[in-house]
């Protein structure tokens, strides 16, 4: 997961190949709150972990729920049995509607018949998200339930014992949250033992899709809820929690919706499969892929997998009600920038109290883009976007506004010879860890960009002038990945000293470098089988690297590898010809020294902090020795680039070197003035 203040998309192009989706939410929070109130172990399959699930699983802990975790990553769950354990709790539910709703039924009715006394609260955003519907429809039946701060709002008291009556149907809108009436139907059964309990939705029910799932999940637990339309539910007498002994929660469908627009927008030449939801998932939201496909994408599903690639281009626009897809069509309105006419999206009021105002946040983000966007109280209208600006997105601490947002970085599809694709920057992106902490790891490994597009930070400079550690401490930063190309040095020098290489044949040693077989594994690197890794930073292994490289064959061998690196979202790359040789056009080019005295008591200091003896002298005598020799061959002599930044950072601290590359950084790119 990105933790890092921002991350910047470069334009991109195209997609392919496979993603696996994360688990669901709303099917592994119904799952967990069922399996913690049945009697008996639940094995829960394939669940999915983020700060929504992780709320959940830390409340049925606290109120006494038995949770192993065991070696294939399969969670046991040993419920209540319908039983309080404990009579107090404080439970803090985040920003999860899935846990506030149905925990707050659960535990008015739990702590109404066996008393006791359970606080429920959440992040300020929860504490504005309305909950009054649900209070007053268990209030109504006796439950005690107070507001601890504004009446209708969590932070909730709910306390016990008190009188409930059920001779009269449980009544509750529905067309302001469907969660009110899952919290109900999930809830309810605790307290339908001795009569049954009926449930009427006032007004028009909303995303009955997601009551759809509640309903299905429930009859795996035993539960077989009778219905008369969308308006009426019936919990039968006797009804009892019984755990099916083992769940498999599919991949999540909302999720699925960001790589149906991608494969839309992007799958050219093959499809791009999905993996996890298909034609028999029980999530509405699998739905999205007829808007999809009404906007353009050519969709083949399995009952768990789907494929999509592009079909119209550009996308057409549409006029839709979304009532059934209210997650998933926020994706929609990002794909309407790529379309030929506008597109409506209808029927949205419950985005006002989600996460975030999501009407609001998508129309004032869509038009940092240069789009044109109008608003009303439940619909939102986009026009197809032809002059793309760079723009920092916010992201409201709301994952799907972080998710769909990414795909405003394919504008290198569709921009022309004259107005030039843009990156985006997708602000606070560790937000996605409500429902898809790898999200954008996942976009990567399936997104392309041409590689110039991709930007590298090179870092050059003398030995021990601190080139690695900034170029970790920048990559960490901006969420890059760190090319160490002396280590590729190093391993070859390594490898032909192993095979009992002449170390001056310019072509032996070339050869083996063109074969190196390096792999990395939890922080270790291993060469074939050996575990290299200690060597690697000998100074001896550093004078045999510079022995190599001086050879043009061996710096020929290793240029595609390095050229490699050049991933998403961006590099960082650590040498002493990245910015003359391997990434001329690098957008920052730093030459980092600092006077041989300090560089040689930095090394003494790495050294000795590692148990290696040495001596400063003997260090600094060997590290200007190996500066001579790298300055002085032919090939790739090290030397600053004719655009590189100087940075002597003898007097500066890693702290502060950090901040000025990224402040150089900063000024670079297209956001100078949004960070
Ligand atoms: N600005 C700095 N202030 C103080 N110490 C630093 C600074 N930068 C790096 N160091 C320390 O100096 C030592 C050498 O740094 P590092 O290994 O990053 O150098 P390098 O240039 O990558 O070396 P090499 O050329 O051998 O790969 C490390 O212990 C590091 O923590
Ligand atoms: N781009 C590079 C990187 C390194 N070298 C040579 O490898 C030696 C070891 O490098 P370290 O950064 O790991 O100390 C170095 O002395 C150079 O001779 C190179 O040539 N080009």
């Amino acid at each position: 997961m990105y933790k890092i203040p921002f991350l910047d998309l470069p334009p991109l192009r195209s997609a392919a190949g496979t993603v696996r989706l994360p688990g669901s939410k709303s099917i592994s929070n119904r799952v967990l709150l069922l399996a913690g109130l049945s009697e008996g172990t639940t094995e829960v399959h394939d669940l999915l972990d983020s700060d929504d699930t992780a709320v959940m699983l830390d409340s049925l802990k606290a109120l006494g729920c038995r949770l192993e975790t065991s070696d294939h990553g399969v969670l046991q769950v040993t419920g209540i049995g319908g039983q309080l354990k404990v009579d107090a709790a404080q439970l803090f539910l985040g920003n999860a509607g899935t846990a506030m709703r149905p925990l707050t039924a659960a535990l008015a009715l739990l702590a109404a018949t066996q008393g006791g006394s359970f606080e429920l609260s959440g992040v300020a955003r929860m504490h504005e998200r309305p909950i009054g519907d649900l209070v007053d429809a268990l209030r109504a039946r006796g439950c005690q339930i107070e507001c601890l701060g504004q009446e209708g709002y969590p932070p909730l008291r709910l306390s016990g014992p008190s009188a409930l009556d059920f001779s009269a149907p449980v009544q509750v809108r529905g067309d302001v949250s469907s969660q009110f009436l899952t919290a109900l139907l999930l809830a309810l059964p605790l307290v339908a033992q001795q009569q049954p309990i009926v449930i009427e939705v006032l007004g028009e029910l909303i995303s009955k899709p997601y009551i759809h799932i509640t309903l299905e999940l429930l009859k795996r637990f035993g539960i077989a809820v009778e219905r008369e339309g969308w308006q009426r539910f019936t919990i039968p007498a006797g009804s009892r929690y019984r755990s099916p002994g083992a769940v498999h929660v599919e991949g999540d469908a909302s999720s699925a919706s960001y790589f149906v627009a991608l494969g839309a927008l992007a799958a050219t030449e093959a499809p791009l499969r999905i993996e996890g939801v298909g034609s028999a998932s029980l999530q509405g939201d699998v739905r999205f892929v007829e808007a999809a496909q009404a906007m353009g994408a050519r969709v083949e599903a399995g009952p768990n997998w789907l494929e999509v690639r592009r079909g119209s281009w550009p996308l057409r626009g549409i006029e839709l009600d979304c009532n059934h897809i209210p997650d998933a069509a926020m994706t929609l309105a990002v794909m309407a920038l790529y379309a030929d006419s506008p597109t409506t999206l209808r029927n949205i009021a419950s985005w006002r109290v989600k996460e975030t105002d999501r009407i609001a946040a998508m129309a004032t983000e869509l038009r940092k883009l240069g789009a044109t966007v109008e608003e009303g109280p439940d619909w939102l209208r986009v026009q197809p976007l032809q002059s793309w600006q760079a723009a920092a997105i916010h992201t409201y601490d709301d994952h799907r506004v972080a998710m769909c947002f990414s795909l405003a970085a394919f504008n290198g599809l569709v921009v022309g010879k004259t107005t030039p694709s843009v990156p985006v920057r997708i602000l606070e992106p560790h937000c996605v860890a409500k429902t898809f902490p790898d999200y954008f790891e996942t976009l990567f490994s399936v997104a392309k960009a041409r590689s110039k597009d991709i930007p590298v930070i090179c870092i050059d400079g003398p030995t021990a002038s601190g080139k690695g550690t900034l170029a970790d401490e920048v990559a960490q930063a901006l969420g890059y990945v760190v090319l160490d190309s002396g280590m590729l040095y190093r391993a070859s020098g390594l490898a032909a000293q192993r095979a009992g290489a002449d170390l001056d044949d310019g072509q032996a040693v070339a050869a083996i470098a063109a074969r190196l077989d390096l792999h990395f594994s939890r922080g270790r690197v291993l060469l074939g089988d050996d575990d290299i890794t200690d060597a690697l930073r000998l100074e001896t292994t550093g004078l045999l690297a510079s022995k190599v490289a001086a050879h043009s064959e061996v710096r020929h061998a290793l240029h595609q590898l390095q050229l490699d690196y050049r991933r998403l979202p961006g590099l960082v790359a650590d040498g002493r010809d990245m910015g003359t040789a391997i990434f001329p056009d690098a957008p920052l080019k730093v030459f980092l020294t600092a006077s041989a005295a300090t560089r040689a008591e930095r090394r003494y200091k790495q050294l000795i902090s590692k148990g290696i003896s040495a001596s400063i002298a003997g260090l600094r005598q060997d590290l200007e020795a190996r500066d001579l020799q790298d300055k002085s061959r032919k090939a790739s002599p090290l030397a600053p680039a004719a655009d590189a930044r100087e940075l002597d950072n003898s007097a500066l601290s890693i702290e502060e070197s950090k901040d000025l590359v990224l402040d150089w950084w900063a000024q670079a790119g297209s956001f100078a003035d949004q960070r």
